[in-house]
């Protein structure tokens, strides 16, 4: 379906019936990377996709100031009124779960459990900041010059996603195919409007939200096993279930596994954080 939320025109894919799961896809992404876990999660919820401004089937405006992350929050707010939706859990992968941390911070009244994975709060110092809005302006201008094909196989070459490479060709090739499907005014204006080093730092923020959180990391994405070790420290209930191996991507590289996760903690289970 098709919401129009303060003049951004947004796709939606809603299934199923219960508590809400609003699901956040990750830079290069769309609704289209949960589709694997659509049947089974939808049994048990009502499974909320959007594809995030720039991305997928939603507009794409060319001013990346609309991009901005507070404003995008404040659309997925105004996107859960259209829909009735009161309160929801929110699960947010790597660029959705920085969106998911913001919408968390800005409307916990709207928010039962949140779930990043692979995700962080931001970038802690004003350099930080400053170092990777230029680096991701460099980005931008690329996927301006070379198109979006060219940028995804630089993109999929990333160190960060070097555990993906021993993933069957097709599930390789699905992925690939979810981010040929972006467009390069898009991604390039996500990147300028809503990038880690644009948004604000939450990390002073994190112990404001006293809503049951669990983080989930690969437990060969170094990076970001840290930033969650950080984050588990701050947060008053937070989780942090480390998935061997697996990298940035759990939901790709060990789906079964992150499903039961998933489905365990929003039921309430006790999840081991050690795992099998
Ligand atoms: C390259 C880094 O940061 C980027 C990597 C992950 C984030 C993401 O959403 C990637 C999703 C995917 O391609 O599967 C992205 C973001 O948060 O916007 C980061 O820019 C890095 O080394 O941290």
């Amino acid at each position: 379906m098709k919401l129009t939320i303060h003049g951004v025109r947004y796709h939606v894919e809603v299934d199923g019936d219960g508590p809400a799961l609003l699901l956040l896809h990750g830079f290069t992404g769309s609704a289209a990377v949960w589709e694997p876990f659509v049947n089974a999660w939808s049994r048990w919820f009502r499974v909320i996709r959007v594809d995030i401004i720039g991305h997928g089937r939603t507009d794409a405006p060319k001013d990346p100031s609309r991009y901005q992350m507070k404003l995008v929050a404040a659309d997925l707010e105004a996107l859960l009124e259209q829909l009735g939706v009161e309160r929801a859990h929110v699960l947010g992968y790597s660029m959705g779960g920085r969106l998911a941390l913001s919408f968390a911070l800005m409307c916990p009244h709207r928010v039962d459990q949140l779930v990043l994975e692979s995700s962080s709060p931001g970038l802690k110092t004003e350099r930080e900041r400053r170092e990777r809005r230029e680096r991701d302006e460099a980005l931008a201008n690329r996927i301006e010059r070379e198109g979006v094909a060219a940028f995804v196989r630089f993109w999929e070459e990333l160190p960060l996603f070097a555990t993906q490479k021993r993933l069957p060709e097709p599930v390789r090739e699905r992925a690939r195919a979810i981010r040929l499907q972006q467009r390069s005014q898009g991604l390039a204006a996500s990147l300028r409007g809503m990038g880690t080093g644009v948004q604000p730092s939450w990390w002073d923020h994190l112990h404001q939200f006293d809503r049951p959180v669990t983080l989930i990391t690969g437990e060969e994405d170094h990076k970001y096993h840290r930033i969650a070790e950080e984050m588990t420290e701050t947060f008053p209930r937070a989780q942090w279930v480390a998935v061997p191996a697996a990298g940035h991507t759990i939901h790709v590289e060990q789906p079964d596994l992150f499903s039961s996760i998933i489905m365990d903690v929003l039921s309430g289970s006790d999840v081991d954080p050690g795992l099998p």
